[in-house]
């Protein structure tokens, strides 16, 4: 498949109520590979966050938010990222493929406050989920113009060959609704203008097709809708992959360290 071939095979992934981008695959991984990437993540490296556990590997970045090039360890690659390559998710960052990621475990009631991800990365997020399944709230970046009134600013003109929505006619905030071994990519504008978070609690309500942005790409809609549109969460865990710009090789910082030339 050339990379033509790529975005055309994930277009019916795409979450179109929400900008561009954001896919979501249901069933990325089996239960299987679900419960052994789980039983190898090691408990000895987790570093712990007021409402959240978090590691990072292969290690944290450093304060100028470089990555000390390393492989990533053997049971983040085989199989996902072998599946990224088949989708192209990575080919259009600066190293063709994820070098860092981020594990991040949520216990009931736990989350993460509202933020962007930021520029220490290529504008690609892969997330895979584990465990339980969890609302990923997404909105829109506060912009100096919330302040004023903007008259006139109506979005896409009518007749325009516009394939892309007005910015008006995206649904936000709402929220993602992560079950458990799916697949979450975010990209483009969707990676640079929005925020996202996980509240702080311990059910999420009222999920219905108006109220969650990809719940026509879910698996499973039967357990959310058999409960009244409620999500008991449990302990969930994610593995964020990125590819972080700024990479330097032990062998360079052995140079480094004996003066730059
Ligand atoms: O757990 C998630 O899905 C989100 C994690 C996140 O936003 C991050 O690590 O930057
Ligand atoms: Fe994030």
């Amino acid at each position: 498949m050339d990379s033509s071939d790529k975005r055309e095979a994930l277009q019916a992934f795409r979450i179109a109520s929400l900008p561009p981008e954001f896919y979501y695959i249901p069933n990325f991984i089996t239960p299987e590979e679900e419960a052994s990437i789980l039983d190898k993540i090691p408990a000895a490296r987790w570093t712990h966050l007021s409402h959240r556990r978090l590691q990072a590997h292969p290690s944290t970045l450093t304060k100028t938010n470089t990555l000390l090039g390393a492989p990533l360890p053997s049971y983040l690659l085989a199989p996902i990222v072998e599946r990224f390559k088949k989708l192209g998710i990575f080919d259009g960052t600066p190293h063709r493929g994820p070098n860092h990621v981020l594990i991040n475990e949520y216990k009931r009631g736990e989350g993460i406050m509202p933020h962007e991800d930021g520029g220490a990365y290529a504008p690609v997020v892969a997330t895979v989920s584990i465990g339980a399944s969890i609302c990923l709230d997404v909105s829109r970046k506060p912009t100096p113009s919330d302040d004023t009134t903007s008259l006139g600013a109506s979005g896409a003109e009518e007749g325009a060959e516009e394939e892309e929505k007005g910015e008006e006619e995206y649904v936000l905030p709402t929220r993602i609704f992560q079950e458990p071994r799916s697949l979450l990519i975010t990209t483009g504008p969707a990676y640079r203008d929005l925020l996202h978070g996980i509240a702080l609690i311990e059910v999420d309500e009222n999920l219905t097709p108006e109220t969650v942005a990809n719940w026509s790409l879910l698996g499973d809609r039967s357990l959310v809708e058999e409960n009244g549109g409620r999500n008991e969460r449990g302990t969930r865990v994610s593995l964020t992959y990125r590819d972080v710009l700024k990479v330097s090789s032990a062998a360079s910082k052995v140079l480094g360290g004996l003066g730059k030339r």
